[in-house]
C-alpha cells in the first residue's frame, strides 16, 4: 500500500486513478471475440471456453442432470446461509416497487405510470478465480420480482467443464433453467447477438472482470442496454482514532482479496491509526489462502492521510468508491455528505462483506468511478416505466388550447389537427 500524508487537492486527481487497463486498449481484443462469435455461434464459445478456461466442452448448456447431480452436493448448512440471505435481499428489492399513481394533472386528464420487467435478460455470474453465486441472488432476485419473462445465466465453466455446484443450486432455487457455460467478453457477445442456440437479450446484468466490462460496454454501441459497468472490487474506508485496525485491515482486505486488479484506500486523520492499519493489515494478509491475490491488489492501493475527517470525505466523494465504509465515531455526520458511491456502510459493526451476501441491499455496484453517474442494482434496473394518460371528453376540452397554440408555433400542423378534429365533434 503506497502511503500520502496531507495531500494537496490539486493532488487528487492523480490519486483516484484505477490501476483497471482502460476500456481503449482492450477493444480491440474484445471486437475479435464478438466477430468469432458472430461469426461461428456455439462453436466459437466453445473454442474460447478451451482457450480461456481450459474447458472440453460437449454442449455449451448446462443440462438438468447435472442440476439435479448439483443439489445434494450443496450442505444445509450453506442451503439455510442462502435462504438468510434469499429472504432479506428479497425484502428490500421488494419494497422497491413503485406503486402505480393516477394523478389527476387537470381535471378529466389521468396520468400514471407502470413498471413492467423487461423481457428478455442476461445475467453474468463471476467465476475466474470465485464461484460468486452471491452474485446470482442479487441478479435473480429482482429479475424475479420484476417479471422477467427469459432469463439466461451465463458463466464460465471450470477446467473440467463443470459449473460450480452452488451456482447450480442458486439457480435452481430461483427457477433459472438456462444456463450457458460461457465466460468473458464472448458471454457477453452471445447474450447480445445470440447464436443458433442462445437468445439475443434486451439487457445484460452482472459485474466481471475488465474484459467483461469492457464487453458490456462495447455492446451499448450496438443497440443492448447494460445495467452498469461493475469491474473489479473496490473499498474507500474513512477511519478516524475511534476505528479498531483490525476491522479496517480485516475490510480492506476483503475486497483486495476479489483480483488482483482490485483496489483498495484507506483514509484516515489519523498517522497513528495509519502506521496500526498497515501492520494489521500485513499481519492478516499473511493468513489469507488468497495471499497472492490480495497483495497484488494491495501493491495498487492507497493509504492516505488527511487533517481532518472533512477533507477525507470529500477525497472520497472525488475518488467515487463502489463501496465507502465510515468506521468513525459518528457515522451519520459523514454519511450526510455522501455524495458519490455505491454502497455506504456505517459504524464499526458494518462490515462491507454483510452487503455482499445478505443484508439486503444489491452488492452489484458501479466500479472506476462510475460511481459519478450510475446507481448499483436495484429492482428499477430490471424494468421499464411505461406512461398512461386518458382524456375525457371534458378533459380534451380544458387542455386542448394549450395544445392547440403549442403545436401552432412549432409550426406542426398536424399535431394541431389531432386535437381540432376532436374539438369539432365533442
Ligand atoms: N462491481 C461489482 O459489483 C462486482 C461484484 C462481484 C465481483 N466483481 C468483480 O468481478 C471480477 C470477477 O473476475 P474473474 O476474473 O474472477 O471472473 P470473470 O467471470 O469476470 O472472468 C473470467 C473470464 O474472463 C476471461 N478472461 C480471462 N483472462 C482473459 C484474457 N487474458 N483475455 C480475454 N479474456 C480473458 C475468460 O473468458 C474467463 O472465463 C473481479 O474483478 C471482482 O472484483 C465486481
Ligand atoms: N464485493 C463484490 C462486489 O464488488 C461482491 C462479492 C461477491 N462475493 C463476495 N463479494
Ligand atoms: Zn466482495
Amino acid at each position: 500500500m503506497k502511503t500520502y500524508l496531507y495531500p494537496s487537492p490539486a493532488e487528487w486527481a492523480a490519486l483516484t486513478q484505477r490501476p483497471v487497463q482502460k476500456l481503449d486498449q482492450l477493444r480491440a481484443g474484445v471486437q475479435h471475440t464478438f466477430d468469432l462469435v458472430k461469426e461461428r455461434g456455439d462453436a466459437a464459445l466453445i473454442e474460447l471456453a478451451a482457450k480461456f478456461d481450459k474447458a472440453g466442452l460437449p454442449s455449451v448448456w448446462v443440462t438438468q442432470d447435472e442440476v439435479d447431480q448439483a443439489i445434494p452436493q450443496v450442505s444445509q448448512e450453506l442451503k439455510d446461509a442462502i435462504e438468510v440471505a434469499y429472504a432479506n435481499i428479497s425484502k428490500f428489492h421488494e419494497a422497491q416497487r413503485e406503486p402505480v399513481q393516477q394523478i389527476e394533472t387537470m381535471p378529466g386528464v389521468t396520468c400514471y405510470r407502470k413498471s413492467v420487467g423487461i423481457q428478455k435478460v442476461g445475467l453474468y455470474i463471476p467465476g475466474g478465480t470465485a464461484p460468486l453465486f452471491s452474485t446470482l441472488l442479487m441478479l435473480g432476485i429482482p429479475a424475479q420480482i420484476a417479471g422477467c419473462k427469459e432469463i439466461v445465466l451465463a458463466t464460465p465453466p471450470g477446467a473440467d467443464g463443470s459449473i460450480n455446484a452452488t451456482i447450480l443450486y442458486t439457480a435452481n432455487r430461483l427457477g433459472i433453467t438456462r444456463i450457458l457455460k460461457a465466460g468473458g467478453a464472448q458471454a457477453i457477445a452471445a447474450l447480445a447477438f445470440g447464436t443458433e442456440t442462445v437468445p439475443a437479450v434486451d439487457k445484460i446484468f452482472g459485474p466481471g472482470n475488465q474484459y467483461v466490462t469492457a464487453a458490456k460496454q462495447m455492446v451499448t454501441q450496438l443497440g443492448v442496454a447494460i445495467d452498469m459497468p461493475a469491474g473489479p472490487s473496490e473499498v474507500l474506508v474513512i477511519a478516524d482514532e475511534t476505528a479498531d485496525a483490525d476491522f479496517v485491515a480485516a475490510d480492506l482486505l476483503s475486497q483486495a482479496e476479489h483480483g488482483p486488479d482490485s483496489q483498495v484506500v484507506f483514509v484516515t486523520n489519523s498517522e497513528k491509526q495509519l502506521k496500526n492499519v498497515q501492520e494489521a493489515v500485513a499481519r492478516q494478509v499473511a493468513e489469507l489462502p488468497r495471499q497472492t491475490v490480495a497483495e497484488q491488489a494491495l501493491n495498487n492501493s492507497l493509504g492516505v492521510v488527511f487533517s481532518t475527517l472533512q477533507e477525507a470525505i470529500d477525497f472520497s466523494n472525488q475518488y467515487a468508491p463502489e463501496h465507502l465504509i465510515l468506521a468513525v465515531d459518528i457515522p451519520e455526520v459523514l454519511a450526510e455528505q455522501v455524495t458519490q458511491t455505491g454502497s455506504v456502510f456505517m459504524g464499526h459493526f458494518s462490515p462491507e462483506s454483510v452487503g455482499d451476501y445478505a443484508s439486503g441491499t444489491n452488492h452489484t455496484l458501479p466500479t472506476n468511478g462510475y460511481a459519478r453517474n450510475y446507481s448499483g442494482v436495484s429492482l428499477d434496473s430490471f424494468v421499464k416505466k411505461i406512461t398512461f394518460q386518458q382524456l375525457s371528453k371534458e378533459g380534451l376540452q380544458r387542455i386542448g388550447p394549450a395544445v392547440e397554440i403549442m403545436a401552432e408555433a412549432e409550426g406542426l400542423h398536424a399535431h394541431k389537427h389531432a386535437v381540432t378534429v376532436r374539438l369539432a365533434k365533442i
